[in-house]
């Protein structure tokens, strides 16, 4: 993975306007401002090509990039945010079940979790559901920099016994400091 060029390509915003191209994909997926935009923008290692923002459910329909014409990485909207109509959450729930689902191009979601949240049960419920789909899975945990070593070795043996995550599988991530991104780099090389 080297990310010289990567360019934005669409949001999708129902399952026809789903790219035809046999290019595999890694989805992001995880809970409305845990940080999902900005761990991308980390991995691709630029500034603001994913939009961020301190206002929860920012990112609409699924972010489509193109990395170096060889794969995508598609943002998924966040979920378990009380603000945007059930209508809404409903709707959004139906597009990114579909595609989870039914994507052929799909290699890998990493699923994004902040280090200083408990286990919650709509992540354990989307760990649990990737894994009876048979999709691949790498759980990151982010936000890293927002605590002392201690609570971080702490927070995240948490977390590790809420979801059934083993230590090995999981990585330690800050979007701020870059930690972790070698480290995801080389998780997600397995999977193009
Ligand atoms: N300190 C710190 N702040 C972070 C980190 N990652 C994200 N943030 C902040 O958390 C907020 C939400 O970040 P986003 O990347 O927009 O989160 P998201 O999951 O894409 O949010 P939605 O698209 O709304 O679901 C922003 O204010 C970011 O600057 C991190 O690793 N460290
Ligand atoms: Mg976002």
């Amino acid at each position: 993975m080297n990310f010289h060029d990567v360019k934005f390509v669409l949001s999708v915003h129902s399952e026809r306007q789903l790219p035809t191209e046999e290019l595999p994909e890694i989805a992001f997926a995880g809970r409305s401002n845990v940080g999902k935009s900005s761990l991308m923008n980390a991995l691709i290692g630029r500034k603001s090509l994913v939009k961020v923002s301190g206002r929860p459910g920012k990112t609409q329909g699924l972010n489509f990039f193109l990395v170096d014409d060889s794969y995508h990485l598609v943002d998924l909207p966040g979920y378990g945010f009380a603000k945007v109509s059930k209508d809404m959450q409903n709707s959004w729930q139906g597009l990114i079940t579909s595609y989870l689902e039914t994507r052929q191009q799909l290699k890998c979601v990493v699923v994004i979790l902040d280090i200083r949240h408990e286990a919650k049960p709509t992540d354990t419920q989307l760990l649990n559901w990737l894994g009876q789909q048979g999709i691949p899975c790498v759980p990151v945990y982010t936000k890293v920099d927002k605590l002392s070593g201690n609570e971080r070795g702490k927070n995240a043996r948490l977390l590790d016994a809420g979801h059934g995550i083993r230590q090995e599988d999981r990585i330690l991530f800050s979007a701020k400091t870059g930690q972790g991104r070698e480290e995801l780099i080389a998780a997600l090389t397995k999977y193009l």
